[in-house]
């Protein structure tokens, strides 16, 4: 490991523009589209995030046959070229510690012509993968071992699914259902996925399921039952990707905890659909496919104000920042972003409560129980409840060892964001931010010694 990363205290309100990467989130969606693609005509992803959960998928859906080619994009984004893999074929995965990518690639690599072995870091052989392996199973599909529930594993291709009905426990992830449905459509009978428990991350199975219909798929959804119904996969020619939301969300919440004023540029991008006969609605009058209206609820909670307008995404610190109580089940990665603003909302006084959130355990690490551990360590108030945090109040923050980041892009940003008012934080990895947010660790300083990132 390198040495830990001082973050920069802010001496004043931050006030900037900042470009941010892709959304991981819509560009692995949108990778693996177009590698199921069954016409054969190659796809463009434009705009994805130079970052490691992308290069993952591509090195994966290379693995299984499709062809991928990288190339420099717009703003730091790449671009990524993908030929449909046609019939997939036997492969080895590594899985990093991207969910997108232990989720949605075995539900694919069950129509390979082969075994499809998936591993990934150590931390990712803990994260939770039943609902996903129990719905293959449920389809059919074989699985060495046969009752598999986590990493390491492999999925018996067979280079074919029949498809059906299942009915798995998404409580640990939404990715669980949206990992079936991506695939579905390439199944002889389609797949229907019914949910037994209510599902986490809501706004994620909707980004899945407007995906696959822009990709001509027929997807219904009711209550916790979503089907996709057989046929053919025909994603448009170029899919643009949204700046990533999260991502934006970090560098907003730079300006709510100093009083200051930051917008992320491009915010929203909507670009018009390649094949608009194909869809009746174009993309530019859809909503964007990532969920700001609960983001935006979250952060003006604190007192922030947000505007949307030709420059992008622009919010506006307050003064000082209320205490929130607040459901975060929608949006439960920022989680560590939301926790940063509450502890300093914390130093003035003010209590703050995020529920929703008992799957965020089964994170990139456990991020309620890392929160508590980091956040007690420099000073703050925070407490674990059965599915969320609470925050007390504490002034004098200081820090007592380097923040720990546990591999988790979310837990060194929050530290960073915590650094911006206790003067000497510094962050153990700060190259964790590479999951997402590949520029961090230059970009952050600019913006907060005022020196912008171009948009
Ligand atoms: O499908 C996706 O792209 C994601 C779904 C959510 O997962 P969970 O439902 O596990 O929270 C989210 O937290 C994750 O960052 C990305
Ligand atoms: C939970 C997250 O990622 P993953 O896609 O690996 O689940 C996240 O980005 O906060």
């Amino acid at each position: 490991m390198t040495s830990p990363w001082s973050a920069p205290a802010a001496d004043g309100p931050v006030h900037g523009t900042v470009a941010v990467p892709g959304s991981k989130s819509i560009t692995n969606r949108a990778l693996l589209l177009a590698a199921l693609a069954t016409d054969g005509v190659p796809r463009t992803v434009a705009g994805a995030a130079r970052s490691r959960d992308t290069r993952l998928m591509v090195d994966g859906l290379a693995a299984l046959g499709a062809g991928t080619t990288v190339r420099d994009g717009r703003d730091g984004t790449v671009d990524v070229d993908v030929v449909p893999a046609g019939r997939l074929r036997a492969a080895r995965i590594d899985c990093g510690l991207a969910g997108t990518v232990m989720r949605f690639l075995p539900p694919a690599a069950a129509l390979a012509d082969g075994p499809v072995e998936f591993d990934g870091d150590p931390h990712a052989r803990t994260r939770p993968m039943g609902g996903v392996l129990e719905g293959l199973r449920g389809l059919g599909v074989g699985l060495e071992p046969a009752d598999a529930d986590r990493l390491p594993f492999t999925v018996l291709g067979r280079g074919g699914v029949r498809g059906g009905s299942v009915t798995v426990d998404a409580s640990a992830s939404s990715q669980f259902v949206s990992g079936l449905l991506l695939s579905g459509a390439r199944y002889d009978d389609g797949v229907a996925v019914t949910s037994s428990t209510p599902v986490p991350s809501l706004p994620h199975v909707d980004m899945t399921v407007t995906m696959l219909r822009l990709a001509g798929i027929t997807v219904t959804s009711e209550d916790s039952r979503w089907a996709v119904s057989p046929g053919p996969v025909v994603p448009d020619p170029t899919f643009v990707v949204e700046p990533d939301l999260s991502g934006a969300a970090v560098y907003l919440a730079a300006a709510m905890i100093t009083g200051g004023r930051v917008t992320v540029a491009g915010w929203p991008e909507r670009r018009p659909a390649a094949n608009p006969e194909r869809h009746t609605q174009s993309r530019h009058d859809l909503p964007g496919l990532q969920p700001l209206a609960a983001v935006r609820r979250a952060l003006e909670a604190f007192g922030a104000e947000l505007t949307e307008g030709p420059d992008g995404l622009t919010v506006r610190g307050p003064d000082r920042l209320r205490g929130v109580d607040v459901d975060l089940g929608e949006i439960g990665e920022l989680t560590p972003t939301v926790t940063a603003l509450a502890v300093v909302a914390a130093r003035d006084g003010e209590s703050s409560r995020l529920r929703g959130v008992a799957h965020i355990r089964g994170h990139e690490t456990d991020r309620l129980a890392a929160l508590v551990a980091e956040c007690t360590a420099v000073g703050a108030h925070v407490a674990e409840t059965e599915d969320g945090l609470e925050v007390h109040p504490a002034s004098g923050l200081t820090p007592t060892r380097p923040w720990g980041a546990y591999a988790d892009h979310r837990m060194a940003t929050a530290g960073a964001l915590l650094g911006l008012v206790v003067p000497g934080l510094a962050i153990d990895d700060v190259a964790a931010t590479a999951k997402t947010l590949p520029d961090f660790a230059d970009d952050w300083p600019a913006l907060i010694r005022g020196v912008g990132i171009p948009a």
